[in-house]
């Protein structure tokens, strides 16, 4: 399975650089993984909501235009579906399984995902009601890749 990360915002925290490396070393026994790190669009700290929507737009043209027609696109978004870890491994395992082997995560930046972004997403993806930053959603998110495989393969893992 070839896995692509769309992100935007650059990865500053070195323990955050440490950890994901580690991970994306361990899913390479599993998985094809590609980070694509895009810029922010840079704003003032106080913003109308049309400025916020055009913010949210601009990075959405960026994201957009990194996904092809092939991808399956979850987009991770607070408001999105809570899955279990072993349902997210039985969502990568279908498919899989029906040839949909290019799936994209797509991770917002500050203001979050634009419309458009959503509209092409095939599904959506929450960790928690809790807003947390991209940087660490980053890690949380190739952590709970790993463990889909490692679950769809029945290979132990701390619980
Ligand atoms: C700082 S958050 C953006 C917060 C923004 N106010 C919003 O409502 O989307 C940056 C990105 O991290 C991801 N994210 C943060 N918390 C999340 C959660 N609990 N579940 C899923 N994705 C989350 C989303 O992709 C979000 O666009």
């Amino acid at each position: 399975m070839n896995i692509t990360i769309v992100t935007v915002g650059k990865l500053k925290e070195k323990y955050l650089k440490q950890g994901i490396s580690e991970y994306v070393k361990r899913l390479g026994a599993y998985a094809k993984l590609d980070i694509i790190e895009l810029p922010d669009e840079k704003a003032p700290e106080v913003l109308s909501d049309s400025e916020m929507e055009q913010v949210k737009d601009k990075e959405g043209e960026r994201i957009l235009s990194k996904i092809s027609p092939d991808h399956h696109v979850i987009a991770l978004a607070i408001q999105g579906k809570m899955k279990s870890s072993e349902e997210l491994a039985d969502n990568l395992d279908k498919l899989a399984t029906y040839g949909k082997s290019k799936v994209a995560f797509v991770i917002g930046g500050s203001l979050g995902l634009s419309d458009e972004v959503m509209k092409r997403a095939n599904d959506t993806l929450s960790f928690s009601k809790m807003t947390f930053p991209h940087q660490l959603m980053r890690l949380i998110l190739v952590e709970q890749i790993y463990r889909a495989f490692r679950i769809n393969r029945g290979e132990p893992y701390h619980k």
